[in-house]
């Protein structure tokens, strides 16, 4: 059994905890025993799980792993706090906010002998499963991922390469590793509206292209333009309702990595595409900011 906290309880950490609490029978989850949850507001309870303060998390021998759902500003400080106290740690995506500083938290982890994982949940959707199945074998021609949004406080989430992570993910996890050719954004603060458009080669130097749109009253969607040499495709793939949600799934893998349950190979492969994502992500800014 490994006793578990969850840190920062928003959207994602209602889910987290909502999920420890009904872990699917006879799967890696009931090895994850829920011991608390922490929170930078005092909030006594939820779903009747009990508050406890962050000095306790780290210090208390019942405690094995720690669960961060905060808004991505805190990541880099709470996976940093956690793995050295001791606990192994999931961190929701992004897992920080530079590529030189999720390096750093690698290294410590390895040196400190813990799992460091990091939540990917859109590549768990049965949407992202279909999609893979449909491009799979075909040769691109060309591609834009579109992503449209609410507002996000860039502050609390970082720039929106690294707070659109999920949409990179995307893109390398179909087309490969990529090289940035160029990046802009626009902004109007008053309208609170953001587009970031960046440009990628992939390694048979074929361009793509992904924009990040944000505004107020912006449905959450993602559009898809992907030109192959024997087709288009324009639309998502239908997909059929997933027996299990992608949180869940993903709290399962967690759990099998606590095990010792993952091949080394999958270990090093998910660490390659999070570095690459990451490193994009880092030359995406670095283009929009000169
Ligand atoms: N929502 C989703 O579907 C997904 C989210 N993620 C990731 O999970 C992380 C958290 O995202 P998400 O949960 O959506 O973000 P939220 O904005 O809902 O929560 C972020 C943090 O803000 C604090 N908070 C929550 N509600 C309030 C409030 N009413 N007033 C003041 N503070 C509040 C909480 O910290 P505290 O309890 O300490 O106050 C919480 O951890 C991010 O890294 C995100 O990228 C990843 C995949 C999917
Ligand atoms: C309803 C309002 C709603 C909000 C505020 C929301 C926030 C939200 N969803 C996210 C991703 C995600 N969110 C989900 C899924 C969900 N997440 C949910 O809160 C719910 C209810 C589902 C439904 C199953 C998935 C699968 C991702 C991964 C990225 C993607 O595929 O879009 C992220 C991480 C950053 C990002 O990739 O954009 C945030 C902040 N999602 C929402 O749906």
């Amino acid at each position: 059994m490994f006793g578990v906290v969850v840190v920062g309880i928003g959207i994602a950490g209602s889910v987290r905890i909502r999920d420890l609490l009904n872990p699917l029978p006879s799967s890696p989850s009931e090895s994850l025993k829920l011991q608390g949850f922490v929170s930078r507001r005092d909030l006594g309870e939820c779903h009747g799980v009990r508050q406890i303060s962050l000095q306790e998390a780290l210090q208390s021998n019942e405690i094995d792993a720690a669960l961060i759902c905060t808004d991505n500003q805190n990541h880099e400080q709470s996976v940093r706090s956690f793995l050295e106290a001791g606990k192994h740690v999931l961190v929701e995506y992004p897992m920080a906010l530079s590529e030189q500083t999720a390096q750093e938290l690698w290294q410590l982890a390895e040196q400190k002998g813990k799992v460091l994982h990091v939540e990917h949940i859109e590549l768990l959707t049965e949407e992202f499963k279909q999609l893979k199945k449909e491009v799979d074998g075909k040769e691109l021609v060309e591609g834009v991922l579109h992503f449209t949004g609410g507002p996000v406080d860039e502050q609390k989430f970082g720039f929106p390469s690294f707070s659109g992570i999920a949409r990179l993910t995307w893109l390398v996890d179909l087309f490969g590793h990529l090289t940035v050719t160029s990046a802009r954004k626009e902004e109007n603060e008053k309208e609170k509206s953001s587009k970031l458009t960046a440009h990628f080669t992939t390694a048979e130097n074929r361009p793509l292209s992904w924009i990040e749109e944000r505004a107020p009253g912006l449905k959450r969607e993602k559009k898809v333009r992907f030109t192959f040499k024997s087709g288009i495709l324009e639309t998502l793939p239908p997909a059929p309702r997933a027996a299990v949600g992608p949180f869940m799934q993903d709290q399962n893998l967690f759990a099998q990595k606590l095990l010792g349950q993952v091949p080394k190979e999958m270990l090093a492969a998910e660490k390659r595409r999070i570095l690459h994502c990451l490193d994009l992500a880092e030359k995406i800014k670095h283009y929009c900011q000169h």
